[in-house]
């Protein structure tokens, strides 16, 4: 179990991280989501033990991970600094890794290497954008480490890159599990990766939850005026537009089938609400939701 307590991340007058507590289960891949600015790299540096908290304490089963050298081997975490020299080979890169990380993989290294089309000689000043993400990627993976964490690495990437990412991602979390926190803007592309997600909001935890739980946790409700907005009273409205009698209401409501056949007869129809969907309609101004914490 990875423990938050009261953790905070002030730089100067500015609260990044705010008082926040949680408990994370290991052995799960999570999804940290955040608007820009949210703190989610600031809540990951304290969590990595890369930045001491201003306040609060980080322990992994039951141990203070900051300058503890047994909980930081066990730890890789990969920002898109990629913290390594500029003028170094990808190859001696790859080989520095590889006496850092206990459960370095380099034969799983050259494969994602190659897989991802990094040319072992080329300095890392040299590399493409998206070459130094997946570069970012090789050194989360093949490092096996017990947290891998992987802020917003792979956004240099292209489709196609990504969508192997995340199918060499899931193979290799299915064949060694591990703790893996994945922080994104690319929320539907890795929606269906992640076992839990935590949504940080202005430095505090908004929502902490199973992604199944989300998945089924609100509902898109579209039909005649009237009939919606008989439908939907008495819940918690997301979301609401309205066009020539037609209105469609985002509901943090799940309604039994039951309800759902009656709404039908009434001539509404009804359409998920992905994770994405929620995390917009719970993080834009217009719609923060205090109640939800
Ligand atoms: N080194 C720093 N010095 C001063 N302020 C900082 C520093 N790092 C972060 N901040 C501030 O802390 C707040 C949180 O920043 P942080 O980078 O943690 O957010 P984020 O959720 O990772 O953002 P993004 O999605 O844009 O990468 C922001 O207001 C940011 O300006």
């Amino acid at each position: 179990m990875i423990e938050l307590r009261d953790v905070t991340v002030r730089f100067g007058s500015t609260v990044a991280v705010d008082d926040v507590r949680l408990d994370l289960p290991t052995g799960k891949i999570y999804g940290l989501l955040g608007r820009n600015g949210s703190g989610k790299t600031s809540l990951l540096s304290a969590l990595a033990s890369y930045r001491r908290p201003t306040a609060g304490t980080v322990r992994f089963d039951g141990v203070d991970a900051f300058e503890n050298p047994a909980v930081m081997r066990h730890t890789c975490f990969i920002r898109d600094t990629l913290d390594v020299s500029d003028s170094e080979r990808v190859r001696a890169v790859l080989r520095v890794a590889g006496w850092m990380r206990p459960g370095w993989d380099a034969d799983y290294a050259a494969r994602l290497a190659d897989l991802f089309e990094l040319d072992p000689s080329k300095r890392v000043s040299a590399l493409s954008r998206g070459r130094r993400s997946a570069l970012g990627v090789v050194l989360g993976l093949a490092s096996r480490a017990p947290l891998t964490i992987l802020d917003e690495t792979y956004l240099g990437m292209d489709a196609v890159a990504r969508a192997d990412f995340y199918r060499e991602l899931l193979a290799d979390y299915l064949a060694h599990p591990r703790t893996i926190i994945l922080s994104t803007h690319l929320i539907e592309e890795v929606a269906d990766l992640l076992e839990r997600v935590v949504i940080l909001d202005r430095g505090r935890v908004l929502l902490h939850a199973e992604a199944d739980e989300l998945r089924g946790r609100g509902i898109k409700v579209t039909g005649p005026d009237t009939v919606v907005a008989d439908f939907a009273a008495g819940h918690h409205v997301l979301a609401e537009q309205s066009l020539g009698g037609v209105r469609a209401v985002t509901l943090d409501w799940r309604p039994a089938p039951d309800d759902v056949a009656r709404g039908e007869a009434a001539g509404l129809t009804f359409g998920p609400v992905g994770i994405q969907d929620l995390f917009v309609h719970l993080t834009s101004p217009s719609q923060r939701l205090e109640a939800l914490r």
